[in-house]
């Protein structure tokens, strides 16, 4: 069996032992050392660290087995391994925000089903590199989501679609209501800490930043610990100042449009106008639009003020059709290929008419109107479905006939001209009615 040795810098942490590929040795042997720096490896009397998940600000993740359970349950154990120069303070400061991940996990992990659960939390210590000296480890152990964060999901599979986001969104932000409800603020919301499930479930990761809001009565929210991710990060952040609700909102609206243009986060924001400009990269529903917008003010106070908010204003004007009952699905009476052929007969059949009836009578005046008229009467048929395929086909076809054999309807214009003129009118009429349709589609899209 492999097994991953935990102690930071350790020059081969890989071990290999075949005597643990036994079970039944695996569940009893007592404990087992790093081969190259003697590290102990069994944590805690249970897990078993066998691979290196990733290394974060704080710490490293490892994907370990748990050999208390039966099936050797999969889990995460993160190690506080501040990476960096650090000053005491600042050294104590991340222990303390690795220890409130614990606690805070503890408290609502258990809760919800998109927040990993907590199993364990413990320090570890082991006789340092260093001869005659000792090191301290903390350790949290968490249920292991078997999936990809949405940041790798973004490499992988490029931009996220409308409704891809719109999901995540929703997802989270109901995870949010939750989290905020019970005076937490996450604070470090961005696509790595966003994972998916093999199954498609969503989960919040790393409470690591965390930040209990102490007197939310009073309506002060919590102060900054200057602990957030750059680009994400809101104003108030970023300034160290008082953090509130809608700081997660603004740092999952960046969240979205990253996922949403596929750019980073920073290159979104104009310093010189200090505006997000993402419009250019990518169309969505103005009212989405709109909602991120104003999840991404400046002012924390003129964002929405709770996740709970957004999720009400989502619901009203952004409910996917497809979630609508069928009765209130607004069904359009027409395709587009129904509409645009519909188009193509009225010209045809109405330039056939007009030259008809120009031949007829000499004032203008008589044939423009009764061209009009029959033409209305035509259009009128056609949308009550009185005239549809089969017959359309037939009316122009006679029509055609009438005027290309009858010389006495097409006075003075030859056959030829009949055709250019007839294709002229199919042509306008598809491309006028083509222009109302986007126009109209545009329309409805704004109000
Ligand atoms: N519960 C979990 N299940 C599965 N993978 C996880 C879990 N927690 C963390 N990971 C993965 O482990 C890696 C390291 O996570 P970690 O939280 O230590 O740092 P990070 O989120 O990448 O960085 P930072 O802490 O700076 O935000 C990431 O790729 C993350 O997706």
């Amino acid at each position: 069996m492999e097994v991953y040795c935990t102690r930071p810098h350790c020059p081969r942490p890989q071990n290999h032992f075949a005597d643990l590929d036994d079970i039944t040795t695996l569940k009893t042997t007592q404990q087992k050392f790093c081969l190259t720096c003697g590290m102990p490896l069994i944590l805690d009397g249970r897990y078993v660290t066998i691979n290196l998940l990733g290394r974060g600000g704080f710490g490293a993740a490892f994907l370990a087995r748990d050999r208390r359970i039966p099936g050797m349950r999969s889990c995460v154990v993160k190690q506080f391994q501040p990476a960096g120069d650090f000053t005491p303070t600042q050294l104590q400061l991340a222990q303390q925000l690795f220890e409130r991940e614990a606690e805070v996990l503890a408290q609502i992990g258990n809760e919800h089903e998109q927040i990993p659960d907590l199993f364990a939390f413990f320090p570890v210590t082991v006789p340092s590199l260093q001869l005659g000296q000792e090191d301290q480890f903390f350790y949290l152990v968490q249920e292991y989501i078997d999936g990809q964060n949405l940041e790798e999901e973004l490499i992988q599979k490029g931009r996220f679609s409308e409704q891809q986001v719109l999901h995540v969104l929703q997802e989270i932000l109901n995870v949010l209501k939750f989290v905020h409800d019970r005076n937490i603020l996450h604070r470090d919301i961005k696509p790595s800490n966003i994972m998916r499930r093999r199954d498609g479930k969503l989960f919040l990761l790393d409470f690591g930043a965390v930040k209990q809001v102490t007197n939310a009565s009073s309506g002060r929210s919590g102060s900054s610990t200057g602990i957030y991710s750059i680009g994400f990060a809101p104003p108030e952040q970023m300034a160290g100042g008082q953090v509130y609700p809608s700081t997660d909102l603004y740092a999952l609206a960046v969240t979205i449009l990253t996922l949403l243009t596929g750019q980073e986060a920073t290159q979104l924001f104009d310093a010189h106008s200090n505006q997000w400009q993402w419009r250019m990269h990518v169309t969505v529903n103005p009212r989405l639009a709109n909602i991120l917008d104003k999840m991404l003010l400046s002012a924390a106070n003129q964002r929405f003020q709770s996740a709970d908010q957004v999720l009400k204003v989502l619901s009203h004007q952004l409910i996917p059709p497809t979630l609508l009952p069928q009765t209130k699905q607004p069904q359009p009476s027409f395709s587009p290929w129904e509409l645009l052929s519909g188009a193509a007969f009225s010209g045809f059949e109405g330039a056939l008419i007009a030259i008809a009836l120009f031949s007829l009578f000499k004032p203008p005046i008589i044939p423009l109107v009764v061209s009009v008229l029959i033409l209305g009467i035509l259009i009128f048929a056609q949308t009550r479905r009185w005239i549809e395929k089969f017959s359309l086909l037939i009316i122009s076809g006679i029509t055609f006939a009438l005027v290309l054999f009858m010389p006495f309807l097409r006075r003075g214009i030859g056959v030829e001209e009949v055709i250019i003129l007839v294709v002229m009118g199919c042509l306008l009429t598809v491309a006028v009615t083509a222009v109302f349709r986007l126009v109209y589609k545009l329309l409805y899209l704004i109000f």
